[in-house]
């Protein structure tokens, strides 16, 4: 048999389809791995068919929302407010009567956020902040008003408005689980 008289212009538009599709993924941070044959996409970024996206495991191959807030970077103010939502819920979630495991963690934990957080900058100024404020988590109170405090300082030192301690308590509760499912659990066995 003859080759099919379409074969060139179906490579063409194949072609074109990817060109496209690695300028739009590159447009809105989509890794797009090339497919492996023209006969493996099973979930290109743009269809010409108006089906729904087949789930696969390769979240990569699937169907995004071209204006999803999420894919776009992380700003330092995102960062802030998930890891003082994460913070002052551990706080709220401590126990009254924390084992010595529990309140090394506490320091280690500030310790390696002094260190590691990623923004440099913060993660210097915390640094600074806790030499001057030590943690102090001897109980589930003494935990929440000591963050609160150091929360206070970046506020202050930010231009922000400084959140009155005592109200900690309403602003802040225990992560929301079922039967207490979701309480810490403390060990007598020191690690
Ligand atoms: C350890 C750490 C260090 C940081 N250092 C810097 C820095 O050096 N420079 C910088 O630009 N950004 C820094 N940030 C980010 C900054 O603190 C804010 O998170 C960010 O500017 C967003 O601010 P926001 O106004 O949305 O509220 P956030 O300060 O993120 O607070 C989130 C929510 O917590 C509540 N809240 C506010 N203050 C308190 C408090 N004292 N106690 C309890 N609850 C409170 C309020 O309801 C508020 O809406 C740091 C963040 C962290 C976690």
């Amino acid at each position: 048999m003859g080759e099919n008289p379409w074969q060139p212009l179906l490579q063409t538009f194949e072609k074109l389809s990817n060109c496209v599709q690695t300028h739009l993924s590159n447009f809105i941070g989509i890794k797009n791995t090339p497919p492996r044959s023209s006969t493996t996409i099973q979930n290109p970024i743009i269809s010409l068919d108006s089906s729904p996206p087949i789930a696969t495991n390769n979240s990569s191959h699937q169907k995004l929302p071209l204006k999803d807030k999420s894919t776009g970077p992380v700003t330092k103010e995102d960062l802030g407010r998930a890891t003082w939502t994460f913070l002052h819920t551990l706080a709220a979630q401590y126990p009254e009567k924390p084992t010595r495991q529990q309140k090394r963690d506490v320091k280690e934990l500030m310790a390696i956020l002094s260190r590691m957080y990623p923004c440099r900058e913060c993660a210097d100024h915390f640094k600074e902040i806790l030499r001057s404020n030590p943690a102090q988590a001897g109980s589930q109170e003494e935990f929440s008003q000591w963050l609160c405090h150091v929360h206070n300082t970046v506020n202050r030192s930010l231009g922000k408005l400084v959140f009155p301690c005592e109200r900690v308590d309403a602003r802040w509760g225990k992560l929301e689980c079922e039967q207490k499912s979701c309480d810490l659990h403390g060990t007598s066995i020191d690690f």
